[in-house]
C-alpha cells in the first residue's frame, strides 16, 4: 500500500554524517520512504554533514574517547542544519543519541531494529573465552572495555577507533588480537562475515539502543511529520522508550560503561541493565519487567535499582 502525501515542490533533504556506515542508514530510510508512498528516487536528495566527531584530529586515534566527550558528537551539526533547514529529516545510529534533543526537534520515528549484539572480530580466536592469556584486544567503547576486563581481567585493553576497514586492517597489522564491532553495523554495511562470532546479550549486554535507526525532524513541520509516521517502527519505539528512559536516570554518557536491553514478550517489556566499573571490577546488574506502554517507567524503576545497589563510590571515577 502507497500513501498519499502532498506532491513537495523541492525533493526532501536527508542529512547524516558521511561514514559508509552513516550513508547507508539514510539510504536505508530513503529506500523505506520511496516505498511507503511510492516515490522516485529524486524526491528525495541525501545531504552529507561533517561533525564534530569527524574530525581527524580531535578524534585522532590513539586518543581516549573519554577525554573527547560525548554530548553531541556527532550530532550537534546536523541538528543545526535541522533547524535550519539545511535539511528536513536527519538519520542516526540511536546508540550515539544523547537522550534528550534540543529545543524544536524531535525523535519519534525509529526503523526495525537490526541485531542487537555485538561481533567479536578475531583472525586468530574465535570468541572472548579462548583469547591467549594477556593478549591484545581493540576496543575504544567504555562498556564493552569494563566488560571484557570483567570477564578476563589478563587481557590488555588498546585504544581502537575508525571505520571498519581501519579496524580490520589494525588487526591485520597485529595491533591487537581482536576487537569488537555492532552486528548491526557490520549487516547494514553487508560485512556481517568479519564477525568471527556474534556475542549474545546473556554474555555481553549490548549499548543502549544499540542497532536501531532514528529520524529526527523539525517540531511544526506537518509534512515531514506525517511521513515520519508513517515509517516508524512500533515495537522498536517501545523498547528504545524504555532502554532511553533507563539511560537517562542514569545520566549516561559515553564516560560511563552502561548496558541495556529491552525485549518484546506479547505485550510486555523485559528489560535487562547492567553498570560497571571502568576497570571491570565491579558489576551491577538487574531487570524488570512490566507493560510495554509503561516503558519510560521501567526504565527509571531499573536506574533506581541499580542505582541502589551501587556502592558510594562507584561513580567516584565520573
Ligand atoms: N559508536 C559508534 C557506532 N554507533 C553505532 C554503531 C553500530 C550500529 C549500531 O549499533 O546501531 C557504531 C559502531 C559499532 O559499535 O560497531
Amino acid at each position: 500500500m502507497t500513501l498519499a502525501l502532498p506532491t513537495p515542490a523541492e525533493p526532501l533533504k536527508i542529512g547524516t554524517r558521511g561514514s559508509p556506515l552513516a550513508l547507508a542508514q539514510a539510504h536505508e530510510t530513503r529506500d523505506r520512504l520511496m516505498a511507503a508512498f511510492g516515490l522516485p528516487e529524486d524526491a528525495f536528495r541525501i545531504v552529507v554533514i561533517k561533525t564534530t566527531g569527524d574530525d581527524s584530529v580531535l578524534i585522532a586515534a590513539d586518543r581516549p574517547l573519554k577525554e573527547i566527550g560525548n554530548k553531541g558528537l556527532f550530532t550537534k551539526e546536523i541538528e543545526e542544519a535541522l533547524l535550519s533547514g539545511g535539511i528536513d529529516i536527519a538519520v542516526h545510529s540511536m546508540k550515539d543519541m544523547p537522550v534528550a534533543q534540543p529545543g524544536g526537534l524531535i525523535l519519534d520515528c525509529y526503523l526495525p531494529r537490526e541485531d542487537v549484539r555485538d561481533a567479536f572480530v578475531s583472525a586468530t580466536a574465535t570468541g572472548i573465552t579462548d583469547l591467549p592469556q594477556g593478549a591484545r584486544v581493540g576496543s575504544s567503547s567504555l562498556r564493552r572495555r569494563a566488560q571484557l576486563k570483567a570477564r578476563r581481567p589478563d587481557l590488555e585493553v588498546v585504544e581502537f577507533r575508525g571505520n571498519v576497514q581501519t579496524r580490520m586492517k589494525k588487526l591485520a597489522d597485529g595491533v591487537a588480537s581482536a576487537t569488537f564491532l555492532a552486528m548491526a553495523g557490520l549487516n547494514r554495511l553487508g560485512m556481517a562475515h568479519v564477525a568471527r562470532s556474534a556475542i549474545e546479550p546473556e554474555d555481553m549486554l549490548p549499548a543502549v539502543a544499540q542497532g536501531a535507526i532514528g529520524v529526527e525532524r523539525r517540531l511544526n513541520d506537518p509534512r515531514t511529520e506525517a511521513m515520519l509516521a508513517a515509517l516508524h517502527h512500533a515495537p522498536t519505539g517501545l523498547r528504545l522508550a524504555a532502554e532511553r528512559a533507563y539511560l537517562a536516570a542514569l545520566d549516561g554518557s559515553c564516560e560511563t560503561p552502561i548496558a541495556g536491553l529491552a525485549l518484546l514478550d506479547g505485550t510486555d517489556l523485559w528489560l535487562r541493565g547492567e553498570i560497571l566499573r571502568p576497570d571491570g571490577s565491579e558489576t551491577i546488574t538487574g531487570d524488570i519487567r512490566g507493560p510495554a506502554s509503561d516503558g519510560a517507567a521501567l526504565g527509571r524503576h531499573l536506574a533506581a535499582d541499580l542505582l541502589a545497589q551501587a556502592p558510594k563510590d562507584f561513580f567516584a571515577w565520573r
